[in-house]
């Protein structure tokens, strides 16, 4: 039986692979983020999130490999990395209530593309036997809503901790005119580009589904 890594620390898409019959477990990589996007200057905005979600899988098998955590003989690890593309620029989480609120008053009211990177690991008997990378962007609608809105909206704290300082899921979904694409990889993890992913590391997605 392949057991299922999640390499990330995003409590969405752990939910959104386990809502999905999956049952994970965690390992948090330890990736300098800014760091690499900085060495990465001015690569295109899907090689960006692709080359973090490789680089979080990196440090997850790594972890697994030194550390001897038992990840089971045969197991795929699953890492991503979200970011908002808009007017050609690339933004994670704000982090501030100021960089959330200045981040919502460009965005109201144009589209703006979520980029997921997506990395599949598969390591048997303690060796990387395969490895497929890929990205999938989302067209986002931001509703063109008042300052009042999303000052609102940034206090409840929501914004602060997500790529593009939004949720499709939760109260974001209020400030959202609709998406061209894939919700889940929106939220973090898009379940058809993992279904892929896996077929190319020679997995079934069937095969991974809780009895
Ligand atoms: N619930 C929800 N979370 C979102 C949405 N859009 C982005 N996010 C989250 O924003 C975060 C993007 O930051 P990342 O650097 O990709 O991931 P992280 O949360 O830092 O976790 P790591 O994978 O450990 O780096 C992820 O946790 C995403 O799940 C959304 O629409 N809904």
């Amino acid at each position: 039986m392949t057991s299922v890594v999640l390499g990330s620390a995003s409590p969405a898409r752990l939910r959104v692979l386990r809502d999905a019959g999956l049952d994970p477990s965690v390992l948090v990589s330890d990736v300098d983020e800014d760091a690499l996007i900085a060495e990465l200057g001015d690569a295109a905005p899907h090689v960006v999130v692709t080359r973090l979600a490789q680089a979080k899988a990196d440090a997850v098998v790594a972890a697994i490999l030194s550390d001897d955590v038992p990840a089971g003989a045969d197991c795929v690890i699953l890492t991503c990395d979200s970011m908002l593309l808009l007017d050609g620029e690339l933004s994670g989480k704000p982090h501030t209530p100021d960089v959330a609120i200045a981040q919502w008053r460009r965005m109201r009211g144009t589209v703006g593309h979520l980029m997921t990177g997506h990395c599949v690991t598969r390591l048997r008997d303690g060796a990387v036997v395969a490895a497929a990378a890929d990205h999938q962007s989302t067209a986002v609608r931001f509703s063109d809503v008042s300052d009042e809105l999303i000052e609102r909206y940034v206090a409840t704290g929501e914004p602060l901790k997500v790529a593009g300082a939004f949720t499709l899921d939760g109260l974001g979904g209020w400030l959202l005119d609709g998406i061209d694409g894939d919700p889940s990889s929106v939220i973090g993890i898009s379940l058809p580009l993992t279904r892929r992913l896996l077929r190319r590391v020679d997995v079934d997605v069937a095969d991974l589904w809780r009895a």
